[in-house]
């Protein structure tokens, strides 16, 4: 299977400070691979250096073996980020309008992902309101409908599903499972949420700017004699850097 997503050897450092040591990983395509690890991991900042948004001090990424940062790859990579990037004065419409305008799609087409994504994060009662009214919910749920918007083929998600209630958040996670198996997408998600992570197809758990372990969910409580995945991280978070997969 060909990948989507390669990390290489990549290090950050903020001034003196480094925040990401030497991260190697590979997403295949097709697959909902999650990051998962504590506040202050390095999670943002590994995503954001995978979209482009930041450089890596040291190493290289690749998305769609294509050399990050590049113009091509806007219109392939659907980012939804930790803080909304909203338009508060703009209702939630013309919110996705604008973001949907922002990408090569025919008027036709633009209709319909509007209000696809909007139904997707059931918003579409909400779509005439200004999002300066919007509850934290529902911004993080139109932050998803706008990374969404272009049909992109790789997801980049970090934490979006924070603030949402849990029947939502289930059938958020139904529609990227559903992207994933009927669209071929690419998902990568960060999360704190342990019973989201077991619905990944892979893990990297991170700690202090290093993958502790990665793996399936499974190979991992295989491997570590672990019934669940915290007990996973915490018995990992005593070794050195094991790579359980096959990958
Ligand atoms: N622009 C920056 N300048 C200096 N330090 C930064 C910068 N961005 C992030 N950091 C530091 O890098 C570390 C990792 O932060 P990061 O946001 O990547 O963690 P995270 O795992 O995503 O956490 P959370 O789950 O809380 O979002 C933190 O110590 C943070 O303070």
């Amino acid at each position: 299977m060909k990948e989507a997503v390669r990390v290489k050897g990549v290090s950050k450092s903020f001034g003196k400070k480094e925040v990401l040591s030497m991260i190697d990983l590979t997403v295949e395509a097709g697959q909902i691979y999650g990051l998962i690890g504590p506040s202050g991991s390095g999670k943002t900042t590994l995503v954001k250096m995978i979209v482009g948004m930041d450089v890596p001090t040291q190493g290289e990424v690749e998305v769609l073996q294509t050399k990050v940062p590049h113009l091509s790859l806007l219109q392939n990579i659907g980012y939804m980020a930790q803080s909304d990037a909203l338009y508060p004065e703009l209702t939630g419409k013309e919110n996705l309008t604008f973001f949907a305008s922002l990408f090569k799609l025919k008027k036709e087409e633009q209709k319909q992902r509007i209000a696809y994504t909007a139904n997707l994060v059931d918003l579409t009662s909400h779509l005439s309101k200004k999002v300066a009214a919007y509850s934290g919910g529902m911004k993080r749920r139109l932050s998803l409908a706008i990374a969404l918007i272009q049909n992109p083929q790789v997801l980049i998600l970090d934490e979006p599903t924070v603030g949402i209630d849990p029947e939502l958040r289930l059938s958020i996670w139904n529609e990227l499972m559903r992207l994933k198996n009927e669209e071929g997408k690419t998902i990568l998600v960060t999360t704190h949420v342990m019973d989201e992570a077991e619905k990944c197809d892979r893990l990297a758990m991170v700690r202090e700017g290093k993958v502790l372990t990665s793996g399936s969910p499974k190979e991992l409580k295989e491997f570590y004699h672990a019934t669940s995945l915290e007990d996973v991280f915490l018995k990992a978070g005593g070794s050195k850097n094991e790579n359980v997969g096959s990958n």
